[in-house]
């Protein structure tokens, strides 16, 4: 029933930067805990930690993607930045403007700038509504009539994301997936927003389909310069859209970095993990062996996160500091944030921790023997560059001493001659 054209997804070319625009959204320090209640009273006996301490930007224009294993915060994360969801802590900033506790008459105007588009295209339309009606509720619900009248806006926006204009009078189960989540689309483009917050938008999709929505997102942003924060659990999606990457894990962003900086040299060992899960199809590499690293174990549970970093009880590289001292979420190079006390492809951010845990002997079992050994020689080629470069800036130093020494024996001398010219 599909009459949707096969496309492919098109890659954003290196170096094309949409990330240059103000920042439209900040997020400081963001926390969203669920209150665990029992008993008669409801008493509450502890909380889940859904999200657990965020901070962020996303600036005009851009498309910031989050991934994360089911159950990290992602989606309360995107409910939270659309205020759908009250936060327990922290600061949600929209241009420049704190909605962090906005309550329902403050959030109106902004309701038009910031929007939604849900996972499931089945349940997120009603059923006994046209999709006219659909897609034309936000203008009721906003006061907003638009030019030439609702009906005609609502078929403007039919054929802006691919649908027959003529099939305004018809019933969502009357469209397919793929369809649907057009008309999720056009109901979140109505209001014309600045932020769109996608919520693993496509992942209830058969995968012929899958590329068509993400094009169409795609451009819909080149055409009406929307900003994105697209979630999914999948890096697969994310990485052709996507101009920065976060990286969630039980709560909390362990890495935030520029697409390309993140595929081609990820940090955080979850990264990794994440990526070696994700098959990239290269003629160059059909003959290297297969590098996956299968992570033990599930998610802990966000009601008692782990001590320190919370990757430390399924990571193969953790030590005694990883498990006392949580790793603050740092830039360790330019476009690239971690948090990690011992990093990929970077120098060791703790070299004189080296005992592993337990866990992390176990955790190794199950990493490829090509990621272990890769991981250990980028590991000392870096410790060789940082070495070379802090030599080298030895050297530069004396170099600059010795001058510094002629530089203030030279005004002597000159005073020396003065003084015995005046003589
Ligand atoms: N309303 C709620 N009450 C209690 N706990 C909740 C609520 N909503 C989410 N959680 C819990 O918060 C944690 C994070 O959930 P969230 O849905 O944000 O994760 P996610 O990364 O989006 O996962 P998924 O990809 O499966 O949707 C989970 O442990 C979830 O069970």
């Amino acid at each position: 029933m599909s009459d949707e054209k096969a496309v492919t997804i098109p890659a954003q070319s290196e170096g094309e930067d949409r990330t240059g625009g103000e920042v439209l959204l900040k997020v400081t320090g963001l926390q969203k805990h669920f209150p665990i209640k029992k008993g008669l009273l409801q008493r509450q006996v502890g909380a889940v930690h859904a999200v657990d301490g965020l901070d962020f930007e996303v600036r005009s224009g851009e498309t910031l993607g989050v991934v994360g294993e089911s159950g990290c915060g992602k989606s309360t994360m995107g409910r939270l930045i659309t205020r759908l969801l009250e936060p327990t802590g922290g600061k949600v900033e929209f241009q420049g403007k704190d909605i962090t506790h906005l309550g329902v008459a403050g959030m109106r105007p902004l309701r038009r700038d910031v929007q939604m588009i849900f996972q499931d295209p089945y349940s997120s339309l009603n059923p006994r509504h046209t999709i006219g009606t659909i897609i034309g509720a936000p203008f009721k619900l906003q006061g907003v009539e638009p030019e030439g009248g609702i009906k005609k806006e609502v078929q403007r926006l039919l054929s802006v994301v691919g649908l027959n204009p003529e099939h305004y009078n018809r019933y969502p189960h009357e469209f397919s997936g793929g369809q649907r989540q057009r008309i999720g689309i056009a109901r979140a483009l109505a209001l014309n927003p600045k932020l769109v917050v996608a919520d693993e938008p496509v992942s209830a999709l058969d995968v012929s389909i899958q590329a068509q929505v993400v094009n169409l997102l795609d451009d819909l942003q080149e055409e009406l310069g929307l900003t994105y924060v697209i979630i999914a659990h999948d890096l697969s999606v994310v990485r052709h859209v996507s101009d920065r990457i976060a990286v969630m894990y039980l709560g909390k962003i362990v890495e935030l970095a520029d697409r390309d900086l993140l595929y081609k040299s990820p940090m955080h060992p979850y990264t990794k993990a994440l990526m070696s899960a994700v098959p990239i199809p290269d003629p160059r590499r059909k003959n290297a062996k297969s590098e996956r690293i299968l992570l033990k174990g599930d998610v802990p549970s966000p009601i008692s996160p782990p001590s320190g970093c919370r990757f430390h009880t399924r990571c193969w590289k953790a030590t005694e500091i990883c498990k006392t001292t949580e790793p603050k979420l740092i830039e360790l190079r330019p476009g690239q944030q971690v948090a990690c006390h011992h990093p990929e492809n970077f120098a060791d951010q703790a070299p004189q921790d080296t005992v592993l845990l337990t866990a992390a002997k176990e955790a190794a079992e199950l990493v490829a023997d090509e990621v272990l050994a890769e991981s250990a020689e980028t590991s000392a080629a870096v410790a060789a560059e940082v070495e070379a470069a802090a030599e080298a800036a030895e050297e530069v130093e004396a170099a600059a001493e010795t001058e510094a020494a002629k530089g203030t024996k030279a005004p002597k001398e000159t005073q020396v001659t003065k003084e015995a010219d005046e003589k």
